[in-house]
């Protein structure tokens, strides 16, 4: 089954071309890492999955929306569809059990106790149940990210997409949130679209790579076969170079 499905898409910024001729079909439950070098459309193409950009043409189906339709009611594919951002975007005067219980209550309407039990749980999975009355100034961006995080799944997506998630983060703070992404990685019915530069955890968790370069995915391969034997020349050369780096 698949949850999203590019098909011809093309995205222009006025004159600039930035997605160009985009075919991709992401099952359910894949974990897929997109890579190449910054300005190549992959945050283009990421937010175009849960509706922050539009296309400008071409087909986009998402968990069997079609996101070109009118009807098509954008904020319940946010909600199915949900996004970790390099900035976590928390709200500062909010306490960390906040963050995390809020939406589903004024969104999903949970009760407040229900979504509270709910939010220790999830802030149990990222390591930071002891941080629930703290508020977001108290701590670190490592853990800042994984509030985030807890706050993503809090919705209960079916999908998540995460945009350059460590790439803010003091280094030492980012094995931390890249084992939470693999605890999130390991339940099977989530599906993860991730743009990131680690590529350990790709080799690590990924079912597949995405390389892009100049607005085109010029290799979509399983991520075996990716870092064995990368077939565009200008993959092997971005691999070799963030690898040595
Ligand atoms: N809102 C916008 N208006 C005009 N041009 C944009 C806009 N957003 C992105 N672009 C351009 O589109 C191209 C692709 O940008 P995008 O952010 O998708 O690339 P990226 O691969 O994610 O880069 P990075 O790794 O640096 O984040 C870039 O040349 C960028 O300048």
């Amino acid at each position: 089954m698949s949850m999203i499905e590019f098909h011809d898409v093309e995205k222009y910024y006025g004159d600039f071309h930035a997605l160009k001729d985009i075919n991709l079909t992401i099952d359910k439950g894949e974990v897929v890492v997109i890579i190449g070098p910054s300005g190549s459309g992959k945050s283009t193409l990421l937010r175009s999955m849960n509706g922050l950009n539009t296309i400008s043409s071409g087909k986009l189906i998402v968990n069997n929306f079609d996101l070109a339709d009118k009807k098509t009611d954008i904020n319940k594919i946010r909600r199915e569809v949900g996004m970790v951002f390099q900035h976590f975007n928390l709200y500062a005067n909010k306490t960390v059990l906040q963050n995390v219980s809020l939406a589903p209550q004024l969104v999903l309407k949970e009760d407040k106790a229900q979504s509270e039990k709910e939010a220790m749980e999830l802030l149990k999975l990222v390591g930071l149940e002891d941080k629930a009355q703290s508020y977001p100034s108290m701590l670190s961006g490592g853990q800042e990210q994984r509030v985030a995080i807890a706050r993503s799944l809090a919705m209960k997506p079916q999908a998540l997409l995460f945009d350059e998630p460590t790439s803010a983060l003091d280094p030492e703070m980012i094995g931390d949130v890249l084992d939470v992404m693999k605890k999130v990685a390991a339940d099977d019915g989530m599906t993860m679209i991730v743009v990131t530069h680690e590529m350990g955890f790709a080799k690590e968790v990924a079912d597949r790579l995405v390389f892009m370069a100049d607005g085109e995915i010029l290799e979509d391969d399983d991520t075996k076969s990716f870092f064995a034997h990368p077939k565009e020349e200008r993959a092997r050369q971005f691999l070799s170079k963030i690898i040595n780096h």
